[in-house]
């Protein structure tokens, strides 16, 4: 093991120590003596299983047959949850034929982040995680079970799912994914056709035509933004069967795998001899791995929010410094969209999850012993990927080299050194940036401030041509508490559009950008936000700021003086509070974290 994992595991150990303490304890109390349903009244009980068939009744009665809560997240809306619609069947009936019974135990709601980017829905989205946490925690106090199964898939789902999950910590939990999408157009056609309707030289119908082309049939999006980030991060915190992640759906070997892991969740129980509870099997060492496999894939900035409350939810104290020291040591072994031309398809093909995980075992990059859900205990089983013989799922080795160097390469081998996910720090706060989608030639960029509360007003400015120099974007009073930190992802074909024409551009926001933006040196997340005294609020259009990814600063270059007299905008933010439900998060915005602090209102690990 790479003694710089081994240090920065030892570092979160320790750092985490009280508040692992009490978590563990709260699960060791909550796992008690036997199933929780052992203290239901007699009341309760008939009440939870009156609408079951007799046989689940008996099952029920007293602890003989373990009892799995399907939790899902299934609606129309996301094409990659549209597949969960019959999923539950198919999960009642495997845990009915091998001895224990299965109830939805209750649906958490599922935003489309991109129906809703660039659009007022997109203000609740980050909040939506918390809600899906809570969610599944309504859903599992009913306090029936033996284990859990989580169907999710999208950008703010599996956080909450999982942080959910963790507060019934003492059951075993397994992730049951859909797949992805099969690859349509790709996601560079897709990305210049916007580029040019942004430019006006097409119009509507040839951009919808296009977009339907890239997205259109069920399944994840094909771009390695967060929802396939989260895939790759439950499997590389062993929470998937392996090599489950990408695997297409309504395809024999994803159903094989379906009900594989709803059966192998049973013998993962406290009534059998392998009991894994979940609040065990993600603790700090599978919450590194998380990490480093964030880093070595270059997977959504988001992720360091939602890694970072994930973790507090099992009591681990995760920090932004631990994402940017070990990005040091973690190299870029995959170039997936918007890191490359391939999409997860092509990732899959050329030896996905399996030849990662190996290859990064191999290397001592990552933590071997923690717990995972596959029968054998540790990680080793997840160098396997899986093959459909008759109906059943066999693993098999995988491939030992990668079948194509252009979409993953070896620890030993990477595209550069480095993980590319960084932080800047200077006198505006503290900032992330992904520089593995980012052309070397544009990690330092020193221009002109030119400064919008909106990121449609950037867009207005663009097409009136008041844009075509060198400049730094700056959006202010996107963060959390200002107006729920939605994603800025609009500006990308826009910058974008700049940069390929020769401008040196840059963004520079307290908001947050899509898994799936990319190319424009961008840095984010800027904490403290605008609203709460970051020093962003006191930027003037003029000033000259410098991005600099290489030394890793973020510098507005105004005299100390002039800053500190500078009195901050007070924005009127009445109009984002309101319409499309914003006027039911305003608890919300009011106590949300900081971005480096998870950005959560569940004052996570705090108990
Ligand atoms: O973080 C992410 O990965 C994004 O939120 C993604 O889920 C979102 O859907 C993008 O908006 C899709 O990209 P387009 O908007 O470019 O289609
Ligand atoms: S990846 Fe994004 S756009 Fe695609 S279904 Fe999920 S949330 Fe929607």
């Amino acid at each position: 093991m790479h003694n710089v994992i081994t240090e920065i595991t030892e570092k979160l150990r320790e750092r985490s120590q009280p508040t692992r303490a009490r978590y563990l304890e709260r699960i060791e109390k909550a796992a008690g003596s036997g199933p929780s349903r052992k203290r239901l009244s007699c009341g309760n009980l008939a009440h939870g299983f009156a609408a079951c068939s007799e046989t689940d009744k008996d099952g029920l009665t007293g602890e003989q047959k373990p009892n799995v809560a399907i939790v899902t997240s299934y609606n129309d809306m996301l094409s990659a949850h549209q597949p969960y619609e019959d999923t539950p069947k198919l999960i009642r009936k495997a845990v009915r034929d091998a001895g224990g019974v299965a109830q939805v135990a209750g649906g958490v709601p599922a935003m489309c982040d991109g129906v809703t980017q660039g659009q007022s829905g997109m203000e609740l989205s980050l909040f939506s995680r918390d809600v899906i946490a809570m969610s599944t925690a309504v859903s599992l106090s009913h306090d029936m079970f033996d284990a859990m199964v989580c169907l999710g898939i999208c950008d703010k789902i599996v956080p909450g799912l999982l942080m959910g999950a963790l507060s019934f910590g003492h059951l075993p939990c397994i992730f049951i994914p859909s797949g992805p999408m099969t690859t349509g157009a790709s996601n560079e056609e897709k990305h210049q056709v916007r580029q040019l309707y942004a430019e006006g030289k097409v119009g509507r119908e040839e951009l919808l035509k296009m977009e339907s082309k890239s997205y259109h049939g069920p399944g994840t999006c094909t771009f390695y933004g967060t929802a396939n980030s989260n895939q790759m991060l439950v499997e590389i915190m062993g929470l998937h069967l392996p090599g489950s992640s990408f695997v297409n759906p309504n395809t024999p070997l994803r159903e094989a795998l379906t009900i594989a892991a709803a059966q192998q969740v049973l013998n993962l129980t406290a009534l059998g001899d392998d009991y894994r509870p979940i609040g065990k099997a993600i603790d700090e060492r599978a919450i590194i791995n998380g990490v480093i496999g964030l880093l070595a894939t270059g997977g959504s900035t988001n992720h360091t929010m939602h890694l970072v409350a994930i973790a507090k939810a099992a009591g681990i104290q995760l920090e932004w410094d631990d994402f940017s020291d070990l990005s040091k040591v973690i190299p870029l072994m995959t170039r997936v969209y918007p890191n490359g031309s391939a999409d997860i398809n092509h990732f899959q093909a050329a030896g996905g999850m399996g030849f990662l995980m190996a290859s990064l075992m191999d290397a001592g990059l990552l933590h071997t012993d923690i717990l995972g859900v596959d029968k054998t205990p540790g990680l080793e089983s997840y160098r396997t990927e899986p093959f459909l013989v008759g109906d059943k799922v066999e693993w098999r080795e995988g491939p030992k080299k990668s079948l194509d160097t252009d979409v993953i390469r070896p620890a030993s081998e990477p595209f550069s050194d480095d993980g590319g996910l960084k932080l800047l720090t200077g006198n505006v706060g503290r900032a992330i940036i992904k520089t593995s989608a980012v052309k070397p030639e544009h990690f330092i960029v020193e221009a002109p401030a030119v400064v919008f509360d909106d990121q449609n007003d950037l867009e207005s400015a663009f097409k009136r041509g008041e844009l075509e120099k060198d400049f730094v974007a700056v959006i202010r009073f996107q963060g959390p508490r200002a107006n729920g930190m939605p994603e800025l992802h609009k500006l990308t074909p826009v910058l974008g559009s700049l940069q390929s024409r020769g401008f040196k551009v840059a963004l520079v926001t307290d908001g947050r950008m899509s898994g799936a933006s990319g190319k424009v040196p961008a840095a984010i997340q800027v904490t403290p936000e605008c609203v709460a005294g970051g020093p962003l609020a006191k930027v003037h259009n003029g000033d000259l700021i410098r991005l600099d990814a290489e030394k890793c600063t973020l510098e507005l270059l105004v005299d100390e003086a002039v800053l500190a007299n500078r009195i901050p905008v007070v924005p009127d933010l009445s109009s984002r509070q309101t319409g499309t439900g914003r006027e039911l998060f305003g608890l919300f915005r009011a106590n949300a974290t900081d971005a480096d602090q998870g950005a959560s209102v569940l004052q996570l690990g705090e108990y």
